[in-house]
């Protein structure tokens, strides 16, 4: 079953010529790990924000679930996408100021709900930061904070989790385990997830990957 279906996207910034994004159309199935590669400003990271509802489409729709998520206002796309979508980034993108532990909550508790005590504790366990509860971002390695991103992800069980680099600056080891974590999510949830890189290896281990080329969507497997 597809989750999700972009049709048709193009996405032209303004003053630019040329499209980033050139009429691709995809879809995605429920449960599916994907990865997206591609070269440098080939369009990756247009997609996935139009994916996700980060930003909007000159052209084209992205259906997630029933929802048309373009035809959604502002507000409304704002609040769909804070329950539906988990967003990985590169630098982590955590608030300094809340410990660990709140910024996992943080997108639950916009929410205006609160996380079961048990479940974050044994999701900090899974992500083996428990003992790092209370500590700020600032008090963390690069591995550690994406842990957070990662938990700060998974906690509303989203629709689709979508990764932008998500171990693009850490060590081969840290890359592993966090790479690690998102097939657990993955294989144990049934966690839809999308990820761009531009390591080889990681794309080896998705079920599926597609390339990008000039906004345009080559062939994948
Ligand atoms: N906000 C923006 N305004 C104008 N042009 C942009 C904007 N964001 C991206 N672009 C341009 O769109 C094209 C695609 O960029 P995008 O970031 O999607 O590529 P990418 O494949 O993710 O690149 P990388 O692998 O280097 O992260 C590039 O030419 C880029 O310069």
């Amino acid at each position: 079953m597809a989750i999700l279906t972009a049709d048709h996207l193009t996405k032209k910034y303004p003053g630019e010529d040329a499209p980033a994004l050139d009429d691709v159309s995809l879809s995605i199935e429920a449960g599916e790990f994907l990865a997206i590669v591609g070269p440098s400003g080939s369009g990756k990271s247009t997609l996935l924000h139009l994916l996700g509802g980060v930003d909007r489409p000159t052209s084209g729709s992205v259906q997630l679930y029933d929802t048309d998520i373009y035809k959604l206002n502002e507000t409304q796309l704002a609040i769909f996408r804070r329950r539906q979508v988990g967003l990985i980034y590169q630098f982590y993108n955590l608030m300094p100021e809340l410990t660990v532990a709140e910024n996992i909550t943080l997108p639950t508790e916009l929410d205006g709900k609160t996380v079961p005590a048990a479940i974050l504790d044994e999701l900090l366990g899974t992500l083996g930061i428990r003992e790092k509860r209370g500590a700020l971002p600032s008090q963390l390695s690069g591995g550690q904070q994406q842990r957070v991103a990662i938990g700060r992800a998974l906690i509303g069980q989203p629709a689709i989790v979508l990764a932008d680099e998500p171990t693009g600056k850490l060590d081969q080891r840290n890359s592993q385990e966090i790479m690690d974590l998102l097939h657990q999510a993955n294989a144990k949830s049934g966690q839809t997830i999308v990820v761009i890189t531009h390591d080889p290896a990681i794309a080896a281990q998705a079920g599926r990957v597609i390339t990008i080329e000039d906004g345009r969507l080559k062939e994948g497997r």
